[in-house]
């Protein structure tokens, strides 16, 4: 079938909307609401939320807002983003694993860090590491293939697989003997000191909560772990003047352009292990939605296997060619965005969009919420990939999967890239189904999670 005939086929019928979680009551107490955002804050909002520009509320002594519009969103994220930090829980949760890199720093130290780091980060460096992407990406597809006359586990072969994408761009090795060591690491984190407890919420950044005891034991494990790693790396060498063969090479050879400083070894720990996390789960739970929904719309997925055919046919996938299977990465990522919810705390008054705000108070911009919002969007619940083809782009203050302004995502490029890479080469193998017809609903823990890892069938083309 050509990519015209699919389309025609495509166009007239209606979209998929796929399942979501029921919206918590608008008259939820606040203790009630509070208790929901530790377990999902995707089941904490409400019908408001969905519709209103800011939404005002108490959080413990401070106000807090969710912000849906495009303006009072530039104001927090571009216009006076050095008044919005992050928040002291975001900050107690993640720095056990992140310790000081780019990710939780802020002012000055993150100013250094940024501009030391760009470089790496470009889509000239990205280029470099494209192989490491194809090699771990075809390795999967002949194991998958191998797994092809059983139910297979397509979420945990995207997590094996970009975690190993992950070690390679760092490191140029492959993860088989540590990849078992880091899922471990990330699962024993994710399923339990990931979630803020009610007094990780509630007591000030200075007084430890007894999660926090827990997470600095587990941080002198995971920082010995990453050292481990490094010194594999280092032991493997680099010879004086040759190219960047990995982002660990580019990391090390990365030098602040106001001082000429480089990272000290502690700090390099620190952005290795941001980078493999921030990296890794992000794009693993892009590419599970996106074969989620694509098993659950046959069409779509026929129009994305006709175009990398198409694409293939002329030599090598050109991403540039990739088109729609780029444009399902973007729509996936409008309906389950990674990252669903931004959050920043005042360091100082403001006043955003005609609202007073006081030191402390807490600013939501959640992707999850301003991707559906009904002032935003034209059905804002259904699969419909076309949207980022035809017609004007979203707003950039409308649609952000990775953020925007100063802050920004480092890793956008790289991620977009193995998304739309990944995404081509498995389908452009297989055709997926599901093996039940249960739904499967997000929850929203540091990302926007699967609440159960549904078997898929896959048929090799
Ligand atoms: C689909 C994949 C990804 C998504 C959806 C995503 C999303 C985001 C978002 C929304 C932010 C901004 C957070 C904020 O403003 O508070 C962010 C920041 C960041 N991301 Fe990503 N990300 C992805 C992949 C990656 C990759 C592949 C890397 C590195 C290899 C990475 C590294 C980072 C870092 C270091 C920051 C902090 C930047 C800063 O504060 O200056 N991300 N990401």
């Amino acid at each position: 079938m050509s990519i015209a005939e699919v389309h025609d086929m495509t166009v007239t019928r209606r979209p998929l909307v796929p399942p979501t979680p029921p919206r918590a009551p608008d008259d939820m107490t606040a203790f009630g609401r509070m208790r929901a955002m530790g377990k999902s804050p995707i089941e904490a909002w409400g019908r408001r939320a969905y519709e209103e520009d800011i939404v005002q509320g108490r959080f413990l002594r401070h106000s807090s807002f969710i912000l849906n519009t495009p303006d009072a969103i530039r104001h927090v994220l571009v216009d006076n983003y050095e008044n919005y930090t992050r928040t002291p829980a975001g900050i107690r949760v993640l720095r056990p694993m992140l310790g000081e890199g780019l990710l939780i720093s802020e002012g000055r130290a993150w100013k250094y860090q940024r501009r030391t780091l760009a470089p790496a980060f470009t889509p000239r460096a990205v280029t470099t590491l494209v192989p490491y992407m194809v090699t771990a990406t075809d390795e999967t597809i002949t194991k998958l293939k191998a797994a092809s006359g059983g139910p297979v586990d397509l979420r945990e072969a995207m997590q094996r697989m970009t975690l190993e994408i992950a070690g390679r761009t760092m490191f140029s090795f492959g993860m088989d003997r540590h990849g078992a060591a880091l899922r471990d690491f990330v699962m024993e984190y994710g399923e339990t000191l990931a979630r803020p407890s009610m007094l990780d919420l509630v007591l000030p950044l200075g007084w430890p909560t007894p999660h926090d005891f827990r997470r600095a034991r587990f941080r002198k494990r995971w920082t010995a772990f990453v050292g481990q790693l490094m010194a594999e790396r280092r032991a493997a060498g680099k010879d004086a003047g040759a190219p960047a063969r990995d982002l660990f090479d580019l990391m090390g050879d990365a030098r602040d352009p106001e001082t000429g400083e480089a990272f000290t070894d502690a700090q390099l720990g620190d952005q290795v292990a941001t980078m493999i996390l921030a990296g890794h789960e992000t794009t693993a739970t892009a590419l599970f939605w996106a074969l989620y929904l694509l098993a659950l719309d046959p069409a779509t997925q026929e129009q994305l296997a006709a175009e990398v055919n198409g694409v293939a046919a002329a030599g090598t996938l050109d991403i540039e060619q990739l088109k729609f299977t780029r444009a399902v990465i973007d729509e996936t990522m409008r309906l389950y965005p990674p990252a669903f919810l931004i959050a920043r705390a005042a360091a100082g008054p403001d006043t955003i969009t005609g609202h007073p705000v006081r030191k402390h108070d807490v600013i939501l911009i959640a992707p999850w919420l301003l991707h559906r919002h009904e002032k935003l969007w034209r059905d804002p619940n259904a699969f419909m990939p076309q949207r980022f083809l035809t017609g004007t782009p979203p707003d950039r203050f409308a649609y952000l999967p990775f953020g925007v302004g100063a802050r920004v995502c480092i890793g956008a490029h790289f991620a977009l890239v193995e998304a739309t890479l990944a995404l081509a080469k498995l389908i452009g193998a297989f055709r997926v189904a599901l093996t039940d017809k249960e739904p499967v609903l997000p929850v929203g823990v540091v990302t926007t999670q699967p609440n159960r890892s549904p078997m898929f069938a896959i048929t090799p083309r």
